[in-house]
């Protein structure tokens, strides 16, 4: 530009305009000032919009799903036959993983929410079917169906169970665990059932529910406890169980029973070879096998003639046949948990025949597998007793107040497994089915050859003792799926 241009345009510019007299250059300036605050404020106008936008979808969806973490659905066939299928399914929106179980179609569904009061359900779709407030317990227990949609058991209301359990009142409560208040009840046909209310404390009860249905579900077996139905309305989430009239063995071992224990060798034993069976069950006759891992005296439940019900699944893990172990977060119950899997978090069934070898102990001292209360040296049960075994001394480890003793050769035989069950190495432990035939041998401590060559008749001989106990009276039920 020339130094004539210039002079020009500064001339120009500094013309004064017919705007309050403002020179040209004034009113350019304020002209592109306004468009610049213009823009910006578009602009804030538009990300505004955007956030409350975007910040108000949860809200929408609570039209379409609760906002509170837990959403049931129930998905049912309104089939004419009895065979509908239906679905439960369980899903978290927080921390805690979906969960379902057996989805069959979604021509009709319910939803229950945690928002609502157990007595609403609500539609979710066009061909949705409510059962008259059935959710709850509202609608009344014969609109719901009666007979359970995951293939076994029943699905029993809110409202039948509070029937059952007096309101599920103080008075019908029967025990307290980590995950639950256990009430006694009895059902519209008379049957005495245990009832199971599960704590909902951050998705822990469904985790449990599910364990427990997938765990136990369907598995039949005289000495494990039999779960007959589950109900899930709302937040509710309840198990349902046969009742075992006899309390449980911590009670029997520990409680306050006087002198004289009215458990005597014989009801000892028949305790321990029936939680055997329920184990090897669980770990040879199953696929995938079950480990329990919470095996411990308050979860052996016991029937008048003194007959073992292993119990509380909830902390159940599934191995199929190509797993070995699964690695998992380290729960069960101190003294009773496997060193390995307590270091490790690796978990196999011999986790589960470490347990039962301190279970074993238990039964024969009547002492807890710790206690802080016994002299230095007596605290830990295993260390205790290997060091009295190692003394000779084992006819000093036999609980005093067992009526009569045992013979020497059944005390030492019945140590001897014990002690197998607890080697700190997992591998030499022994499996469940041999464990049960230890138990039953007459031969056990006769030489080392004659053992092994009856070995491999116990190998036949364990799957059908195994299978022998597990009822098959409902069909395909003792079967894992
Ligand atoms: N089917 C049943 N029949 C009779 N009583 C039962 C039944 N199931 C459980 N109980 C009683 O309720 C108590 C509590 O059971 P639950 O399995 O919830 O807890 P736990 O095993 O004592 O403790 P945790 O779950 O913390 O390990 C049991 O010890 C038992 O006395």
């Amino acid at each position: 530009m020339s130094m004539y241009d210039k002079a020009f345009m500064n001339s120009e510019l500094s013309k004064p305009t017919s705007i309050f007299g403002l020179r040209l250059w004034v009113v350019v300036g304020i002209f592109v000032g306004a468009i610049i605050v213009l823009v910006l404020f578009l602009l804030s106008v538009c990300i505004t919009s955007r956030r409350r936008h975007s910040s108000k979808k949860p809200d929408q969806t609570l039209t379409l799903t609760p906002a509170v973490s837990k959403e049931i659905q129930e998905i049912v066939h309104h089939d004419s036959s009895s065979s509908a299928a239906a679905a439960v399914a369980v899903d978290h929106r927080m921390s805690v993983p979906e969960i379902q179980i057996d989805i069959g179609k979604s021509e009709h569904r319910v939803v229950f929410s945690d928002r609502q009061s157990s007595g609403e359900s609500r539609a979710t779709s066009n061909d949705t079917a409510s059962y008259g407030g059935g959710g709850g317990g509202g609608g009344g227990a014969s609109s719901l169906p009666q007979v359970s949609h995951l293939g076994w058991g029943r699905w029993y209301t809110l409202r039948e169970l509070e029937a059952a359990t007096n309101g599920l009142s103080d008075e019908n409560v029967i025990g307290e665990g980590g995950y639950g208040i256990v009430y006694s009840g009895v059902l519209g046909d008379n049957t005495r059932v245990a009832v199971k209310n599960l704590l909902n404390n951050r998705g822990q009860a469904e985790r449990e529910f599910k364990v427990e249905v997938d765990a136990i579900g369907r598995v039949r077996h005289k000495n494990l406890v039999r779960l007959l139905g589950y109900c899930v309305e709302g937040a509710y989430r309840m198990l349902v169980y046969e009742y075992v009239d006899n309390g449980n063995l911590d009670q029997w071992l520990h409680g306050d029973m006087g002198d004289v224990s009215p458990l005597t060798w014989s009801h000892r034993m028949n305790i321990i070879q029936g939680t055997a069976k329920g184990l090897a069950y669980l770990h040879e006759g199953l696929e995938p096998k079950v480990v329990h891992r919470d095996i411990k005296s308050s979860n052996i439940l016991l029937d008048r003639q003194w007959n073992a019900k292993v119990s509380d699944f909830g902390l159940a893990k599934l191995l199929g046949s190509d797993t070995s172990y699964v690695t998992t977060r380290v729960m069960g119950t101190f003294g009773y948990v496997a060193p390995e899997y307590a270091c490790t978090g690796m978990l196999t069934e011999k986790s589960d025949v470490y347990s039962f070898g301190i279970l074993i102990m238990e039964i024969i001292t009547g002492r807890n597998p710790v206690d802080y209360a016994r002299p230095p040296g007596e605290v830990n049960l295993v260390e205790w007793l290997k060091t009295m075994v190692g003394n000779r001394k084992s006819d000093e480890v036999v609980d005093p107040k067992l009526p009569e003793m045992p013979s020497s050769k059944a005390l030492k035989r019945l140590l001897l497994v014990a002690l197998r069950c607890v080697d700190p190495d997992a591998q030499k432990r022994p499996k469940m089915g041999h464990v049960l035939h230890m138990l039953e041998a007459e031969d056990l401590l006769l030489p080392t050859e004659r053992r092994e060559s009856s070995r491999s008749n116990r190998r036949l001989l364990d799957k059908q003792s195994i299978d022998r106990d597990s009822d098959t009276s409902e069909g395909d039920s003792s079967r894992w799926r």
